[in-house]
């Protein structure tokens, strides 16, 4: 055994030991861990927490050598551009450390990094003093948090339904879910969980009192990957750029396929297959990683003469990435998280603007932010609600991420 392999085990103990002493002082008395308060439905912008539970062989990925990840699978390049073919000889990166280390590592290898209260998320950030190996517990708070066991379903209730978003829509505002979080935390699967949702609850609720349908629903669906965007919903022209720009009058219209929907199934139908069309590429976290922001909108064209028209927003976030995991990127990778990181600061200036009540929300400075203009901008007389949902890794290896990311987005409900 050597002296980093006997250090590591005895830190993790270490670990364990302070875990469990907090778990004692800090019970959680409720009896159903998974009760929150439902949140203030009159909220601007409504912030909730998530974390998932930890995947098979996921705990290995952390022992694994830097020196053995690799870039992605879908641009192998070395950063001079040259394809590598040593890189290609290799096993996927997701898979080659957990081939080499499980037999190592028990399942019971995992250390819980982050617990979930009703309305705080606790991170468990391991901090190292001439004492030795120490814990600091961050505690984050938010309207609403999600533990590892809470359904798609509870997250729908909590952050889609109590917070009448499609209500809003069907009154002629604008209501916005933002997915926001590390890079495998769980974003694709909570939005995913969400749209689904929406989709079965939408028509029924947009039928006229006499049964006739009082909206018609349009969808459109844009991939942002860096500063260029594609319409998911056009396979058949995946190469190319669509332009995000301000017309003269306003209004941010880029040319995408929208296409209208007549039922839940269909609505369903196209949501799984324009994810389907996304980019991801396998990264050392994620066999399916998304390296890029979807943006899903429903418009809901109201029929009524005069009557306004809604929009639903929901936008699942390129995920954020340690230094560690974004060591091996390709030049271009690199760029694309660089571009990616851009817009989420840009993101966080216009939340906290327009959740203050700032005169002004800086939305021009990103692609991403203008074509979140509807919410953001100050002008429109329609009503808006914004929901960011903040996923975290359920790992103590990703703490210190994971406080980052509950820090940005808690900070929305600080300046209300
Ligand atoms: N609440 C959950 N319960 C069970 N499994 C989950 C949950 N959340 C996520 N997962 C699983 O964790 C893995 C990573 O989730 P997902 O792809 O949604 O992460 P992500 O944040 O969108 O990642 P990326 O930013 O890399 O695209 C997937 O295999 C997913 O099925």
């Amino acid at each position: 055994m050597t002296m980093s392999t006997l250090h590591t085990i005895t830190t993790h103990k270490k670990y364990r030991e302070l875990l469990a002493e907090w778990a004692v002082e800090n019970k959680d008395d409720s009896e159903d861990k998974n009760a929150s308060p439902t949140p203030d439905p009159n909220a601007l912008v409504l912030v909730a927490f998530r974390t998932r539970p930890p995947i098979d062989g996921e705990v290995e990925i952390f022992d694994a050598p830097l020196d053995d990840e690799e870039t992605d699978d879908e641009d192998q390049v070395d950063h001079a551009g040259a394809h590598s073919p040593r890189a290609k000889k290799q096993p996927p990166p997701a898979l080659r450390p957990v081939l080499k280390i499980a037999a190592q590592r028990p399942p019971e290898a995992f250390m819980c990094g982050v617990s979930a209260r009703p309305c705080c998320m606790v991170v468990h950030v391991p901090n190292m003093t001439w004492k030795g190996a120490g814990l600091l517990h961050k505690s984050y708070d938010a309207d609403v948090c999600f533990g590892p066991d809470a359904s798609n379903e509870e997250v729908y209730k909590k952050t889609v339904k109590a917070p009448g978003i499609v209500n809003l829509a069907m009154q002629g505002g604008v209501a916005c879910v933002l997915a926001y979080g590390q890079t495998s935390a769980g974003k694709t699967y909570s939005m995913m969980g969400l749209e689904l949702a929406i989709a079965q609850d939408l028509f029924p609720l947009s039928a006229g009192d006499t049964g006739g349908a009082a909206f018609d629903i349009y969808v459109t669906f844009l991939e942002l990957l860096g500063n260029k965007a594609r319409d998911l919903m056009r396979a058949d022209e995946a190469g190319k750029n669509i332009e995000i720009r301000e017309a003269e009058t306003g209004g941010v219209h880029p040319a995408l396929l929208s296409t209208r929907v007549d039922s839940a199934q269909e609505l369903e139908d196209i949501i799984v297959r324009c994810l389907g069309h996304r980019r991801t590429a396998q990264t050392s976290r994620n066999a399916k990683s998304s390296r890029s922001h979807a943006i899903l909108t429903i418009l809901l064209k109201n029929k009524s003469p005069g009557g306004a028209d809604g929009e639903i927003i929901l936008v699942d976030l390129a995920g954020s990435e340690r230094h560690a995991d974004s060591k091996k990127h390709s030049a271009a990778r690199l760029q694309e998280t660089r571009d990616n990181n851009k817009s989420l600061l840009a993101l966080k200036d216009c939340v906290r603007a327009r959740a203050s009540g700032a005169a002004l929300v800086p939305f021009r400075t990103s692609k991403l932010t203008l074509l979140l203009k509807p919410i953001f901008d100050r002008k429109t007389s329609r009503p808006t609600r914004t929901v960011v949902i903040a996923h975290v890794s359920p790992h103590i290896q990703d703490a210190e991420h994971s406080a980052n990311t509950l820090g940005y987005v808690a900070a929305f409900k600080a300046v209300r």
